[in-house]
């Protein structure tokens, strides 16, 4: 998962920067090793700025200054393809046809042959390993079939298809037209999320925005949004003063299945996700999981339940409600550490996981505690919980996970190509339990875990990485594509560095 945000101001006089900016602050928890923003300005002509590290860092006052123009789309990143080179951070831009910037949202599954398609076929060069490369050159070269001085919206659907011919996957995206419009679209299947929405101003003219997640709409009073539908695409012209955002079903809906994680960790809790609140889903994976521990720990003595901060703690709470114990904070947050899962590399996940997480000492001495948190995927955190835990004095360490057991490759939005580094892979739950050294292992079911998030309109989610089966399928070879460009991109030992074939381009960050 990366964070994608688009706005375009009704007053073309305007700059759309300064908004943007804080817009990408609100996404950060979607991706901390890269940001980007690209502006466009009155001539047309787009103004970028982008590169490894936090939105704050990135994006400094005197970088942003010369951000001009009313339309632009912003980008955070957390790698899933490719490596973390500076040269892949987002939005990627090409000059032909008309001048195309995109931010993208996701993992396209055919790469491979994609490269080559783009190679052999249409004579379109790949500068990265970047699939979101991959997906703005298709969508380039769809449009550029029109052959025409100036495209309109129905050239630009018309591009849409082939893309959506073309790649296999799961992708929101958003993107601009110089001088011409913005546009977003959302894979036929839904997998990632992307919301629209529109903010009256008082001269009774719209803005509008496209974002990951309607955190961003509410915080910036952009109150009327929705959900991009699965194969949907909208076009916002850029002078939208003047002209209404086009809206159509570019190809039919083929299943709608958001993906579970968006609830169990990726999403932030005050957001909205296709009419579901990721708050209220959390809430019940904690009524869901009390039911179970009741089961399953009926004859021990639970003294304490803790969250595993940040994003457990929703389900935390509400789980020791419904157990009648007391809810104890036994972790103490450093607030200047990010989050550790989505960091680039082992190394520095796992003494993140000591650098943010304290414990309290007077919390665990002599008592048998029940540790909950979201999910447990390559232990790296449960690990050293548990050791915390043993450490400060505790004297029975429980762990409760409000996802199941994860043994399948997140094809779609985790950085993992590796189906062994999962903890649970090839084990048993005595065996994790084993692993990361605690008295006991519960995982929610999977049907628990639908009940929790699923309404009348949407019943099914992206659960791969639960089961196994893909619902694009996966192109021969892409799993492994995927791993050789990791190999390839590590350096000095340190896994995931950034790309020792890293380059500087004029329009990649320029320090
Ligand atoms: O088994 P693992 O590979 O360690 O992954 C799972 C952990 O990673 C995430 O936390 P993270 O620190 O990224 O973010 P948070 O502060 O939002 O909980 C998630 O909430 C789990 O705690
Ligand atoms: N997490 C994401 O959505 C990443 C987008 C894209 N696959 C990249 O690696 O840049
Ligand atoms: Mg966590």
């Amino acid at each position: 998962m990366c964070g994608i945000l688009g706005i375009t101001l009704a007053d073309q006089n305007s700059y759309v920067a300064p908004e943007l900016m804080d817009g990408c602050i609100f996404l950060q928890h979607r991706g901390q090793d890269a940001a980007g923003l690209t502006t466009c300005g009155p001539r047309g002509r787009f103004y970028q700025c982008k590169g490894n590290g936090l939105a704050r860092d990135v994006f400094t006052p005197n970088r942003v200054v010369g951000l001009v123009g009313s339309m632009g789309i912003g980008h955070l990143r957390y790698p899933t393809a490719g490596s973390s080179a500076n040269s892949e951070a987002q939005p990627f831009y090409v000059n032909s046809p008309y001048g195309i910037s995109l931010a993208h949202n996701g993992n396209l599954v055919n790469t491979v042959s994609l490269k080559r398609y783009l190679d052999e076929d249409v004579h379109r060069h790949i500068n990265t390993d970047s699939d979101s490369e991959l997906l703005l050159n298709v969508f380039a070269s769809e449009l550029e079939k029109h052959n025409k001085y100036r495209v309109n919206n129905d050239d630009v659907f018309h591009a849409l298809e082939g893309v959506y011919r073309l790649c296999r996957g799961g992708y929101a995206c958003v993107g601009m037209l110089a001088g011409f419009a913005m546009f977003g679209f959302r894979d036929p299947n839904g997998i990632r999320p992307l919301s629209y929405g529109e903010r009256k101003n008082e001269d009774g003219t719209t803005d509008y925005m496209i974002a990951s997640e309607s955190v961003v709409m509410k915080a910036h009073s952009f109150t009327t949004f929705r959900d991009l539908q699965p194969g949907e695409a909208v076009i916002i012209p850029k002078d939208c003063s003047n002209a209404k955002p086009e809206f159509r079903q570019v190809v039919p809906i083929n299943s709608y299945r958001p993906d579970l994680f968006e609830y169990v960790y990726f999403a932030r809790p005050d957001s909205v996700l296709d009419g579901i609140s990721v708050y209220h889903t959390r809430l019940q994976m904690g009524i869901k999981l009390a039911q179970n521990i009741k089961e399953q720990l009926k004859d021990e003595r639970i003294d304490v339940v803790m969250p595993v901060p940040d994003t457990a703690r929703t389900c935390a709470l509400e789980c020791a409600n419904q157990l009648n114990i007391p809810y104890r904070e036994g972790f103490v947050k450093n607030r200047y550490v990010g989050r550790t899962f989505i960091m680039p590399n082992q190394k520095e996940r796992t003494s993140s996981v000591r650098n943010k997480l304290n414990p309290m000492e007077s919390e665990f001495k002599g008592k048998n505690v029940l540790i909950v948190d979201d999910s447990i995927v390559r232990g790296t955190t449960s690990r050293e919980i548990v050791n915390m835990a043993r450490e400060a004095g505790a004297v029975k360490v429980f762990f409760a996970s409000a996802a199941p057991a994860i043994r399948f490759n997140h094809i779609y939005g985790i950085d993992l190509t590796d189906n062994k580094n999962l903890i649970a892979y090839n084990k048993s739950i005595d065996e994790v339990a084993e692993a990361i050294k605690c008295d006991k292992v519960i995982y929610q079911s999977l049907e628990d875990l639908i009940d929790c998030c699923k309404t009348d309109k949407i019943t099914k989610f992206e659960d791969v990485f639960l089961l196994g089966n893909y619902v694009t399928g996966v192109e021969d070879g892409y799993i492994h594509e995927l791993e050789r460009v990791r190999e390839q991109n590590k350096r000095n030992s340190i896994e995931d560095a950034k790309s020792a074939v890293d380059i500087g381009l004029y329009n990649c960050a320029d320090y």
